[in-house]
C-alpha cells in the first residue's frame, strides 16, 4: 500500500514537519471514544514496568499492555475487537499493515513518557507509528536529535490520529512531558509493525 497525503494544512498541523508527522484530530467520535477510554481504562491487564537509568531501577510513569500477535514482545494478549476496529481504521491511513499495539495509560499528570525514539531493532529501521489518543490532551512534543532548539508541539485531542512516518525515529525523538496543572485520564495506543 502506497501512503497517501492524509489531511489538508490545517490547525495544529501547520508546522509541523510533515515529511515526518502528520495529525488529524477527529478519527474517532467523542462519545464512542468516551465508551473506549472507560472500557480500556476497566478491562486492560495494566502493568507498570521498571526502567534502568544509570543502574538504578525506576517505576515507568504509566501503565502499559501490549497486544497484537507477535512472539518477540514478552506478555502480549491477543486483539480484542476494539482494537482491531481502530486498527481497520488506521491501516489505509498509515499505508501499512499492523500486528501490534502498545497501549500506554497516563492516570493523571504525573504520568509521563522521556524524550525517546522508537527504534528497536524489531521494528526495523524505518518504522510507521499509528497513535490514536483518548480522554486528557496532554502535548506530543518532538525534538531533532542533531539541534534540540528545533521543536515542536502537538496537543493530541480526544479521538485523534498522529501519524509517525518512516524517517521521524532516526532523527526526532518525542516525549510526553509531565504537567503541573491536574490532568485526568488519558489513553494512548501505538499500533506497530513489528518483525
Ligand atoms: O502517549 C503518547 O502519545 C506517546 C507514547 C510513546 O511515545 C510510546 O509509547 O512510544
Ligand atoms: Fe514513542
Amino acid at each position: 500500500m502506497e501512503q497517501m497525503a492524509l489531511f489538508p494544512e490545517a490547525g495544529q498541523s501547520k508546522g509541523l514537519p510533515k515529511n515526518f508527522l502528520e495529525y488529524f484530530p477527529e478519527l474517532i467520535g467523542a462519545l464512542q471514544g468516551r465508551q473506549l477510554l472507560k472500557k480500556f481504562i476497566e478491562k486492560t491487564p495494566w502493568k507498570q514496568t521498571i526502567q534502568k537509568l544509570w543502574d538504578k531501577e525506576y517505576l515507568t510513569p504509566r501503565l502499559t499492555c501490549w497486544y497484537g500477535e507477535t512472539d518477540r514482545i514478552a506478555g502480549t494478549l491477543p486483539w480484542t475487537p476494539e482494537l482491531q476496529a481502530i486498527r481497520d481504521i488506521v491501516e489505509p491511513l498509515a499505508g501499512i499493515s499492523f500486528n501490534t499495539v502498545l497501549l500506554n495509560y497516563y492516570r493523571d499528570g504525573n504520568d509521563s513518557v522521556a524524550w525517546h525514539s522508537d527504534k528497536e531493532s524489531i521494528m526495523g529501521s524505518q518504522p510507521v507509528i499509528a497513535s490514536v489518543s483518548f480522554g486528557e490532551v496532554r502535548s506530543f512534543d518532538i525534538r531533532n536529535k542533531a539541534d534540540h532548539s528545533e521543536k515542536y508541539s502537538v496537543r493530541l485531542e480526544h479521538g485523534s490520529f498522529l501519524l509517525m512516518k518512516s524517517g521521524l525515529q532516526e532523527n526526532w525523538e518525542h516525549r510526553i512531558a509531565k504537567s503541573n496543572k491536574p490532568m485526568k485520564a488519558r489513553i494512548n495506543l501505538t499500533f506497530r509493525s513489528v518483525i
